[in-house]
């Protein structure tokens, strides 16, 4: 039967450590050696690099790795809430609880199993988070690592709650960049955005390309695939496809607001951007037993390939 493959491959390619702190950690190595390492902390994305080592995610380097708050830096899940919109603590608690492995995982689909090495993480609501958001629910999550050095994350989450329940999500992906003034993005262009700095105030995107002088909080409505981040000091581009994450978050904090951050360094701002698959201006509304999916997907591709004539279309992840 196609699961023992999976089986196999689950038991081989990932190994379970600690972070310095005493975490728990997932890592998962791909044949080239990349490499990703998943807390079960926030079921959060510590670190991914690609084969020469170097780190894709920024990690504040006054991260703070302890429970019950989530570490600044890498890829914190934004769940049931994205943001301060809502009854619950900023981004939901997601971020802020202990997940679980599931040991028997379902296996990959047997075209996309070539070389990937994936962990399933799973987190149920305790009755501590039932008090204040009182709907059952069972949270999977899929980190894999493919062969081509490729981050994947899969969230499918399933109503087991009598009531329908509503929510609003992001991966809140940290981005590691040269500097922010060398860095930027494309495939915003024509959207209309909610502007966080301005009350949320709808507007559309002007410019070919964003690009960073200032403070920028925006979340970007209904984006089309892929979203690059075009970093021309490191000469390497993140290349975003996701799937049922209509909107992208763009934030980076800037030199004012990043001195009210206690989490952040000095400056570090400069090496931070986050881009965000998510799911802000139509929350997801589950009837019981549904199941809604959320996929990201985040390639880097190789200096050769940084140019302004980068034909996104054509990268195959
Ligand atoms: O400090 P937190 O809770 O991790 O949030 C960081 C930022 O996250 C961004 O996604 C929000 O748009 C910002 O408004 C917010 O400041």
């Amino acid at each position: 039967m196609g699961h023992s493959a999976a089986v196999w491959d689950y038991r081989a390619a990932h190994e379970l450590t600690t972070d310095w702190n005493g975490n728990p950690l997932v890592v998962l190595r791909n044949p080239q050696g990349a490499s990703a390492r998943i807390s079960l902390h926030g079921g959060q994305v510590m670190s991914w690099k690609n084969q020469h080592g170097e780190e894709l995610l920024f990690t504040s380097s006054k991260a703070i790795f302890k429970p019950p708050k989530a570490m600044r830096g890498g890829i914190p899940i934004c769940f049931p809430q994205f943001g301060n919109c809502g009854l619950l603590e900023q981004h939901g608690f997601a971020r802020n609880k202990v997940w679980t492995i599931d040991e028997i995982p379902p296996p990959l689909p047997p075209n996309d199993s070539n070389g990937k090495s994936f962990v399933d993480l799973i987190l149920k609501p305790s009755s501590e988070e039932l008090k204040f958001w009182p709907h059952s629910f069972e949270y999977r999550l899929r980190a894999s690592l493919g062969s081509n050095g490729q981050l994947s994350l899969i969230s499918r989450i399933r109503n087991v709650n009598g009531k329908p329940f509503t929510f609003s999500f992001a991966y809140h992906t940290y981005m590691s960049v040269s500097d922010i003034s060398e860095v930027r993005v494309e495939g915003l262009e024509t959207l209309d955005y909610l502007d966080n700095l301005f009350q949320r105030e709808r507007y559309t995107e002007q410019g070919d390309a964003l690009t960073f002088e200032s403070e920028v909080d925006r979340v970007y409505l209904s984006c089309p695939n892929p979203v690059a981040v075009i970093d021309h000091g490191k000469k390497r581009t993140f290349v975003i496809r996701k799937d049922g994450l209509p909107d992208v978050v763009v934030w980076n904090p800037w030199d004012k607001k990043s001195k009210a951050i206690v989490d952040l360094g000095d400056e570090e701002y400069k090496h931070m951007l986050c881009v965000d698959g998510a799911v802000v201006e139509n929350p997801i509304t589950l009837k019981p037993g549904e199941e809604w999916m959320g996929r990201l997907e985040i390639l880097v591709v190789a200096s050769s390939f940084c140019s302004d004539h980068l034909d996104l279309q054509k990268v195959r992840f």
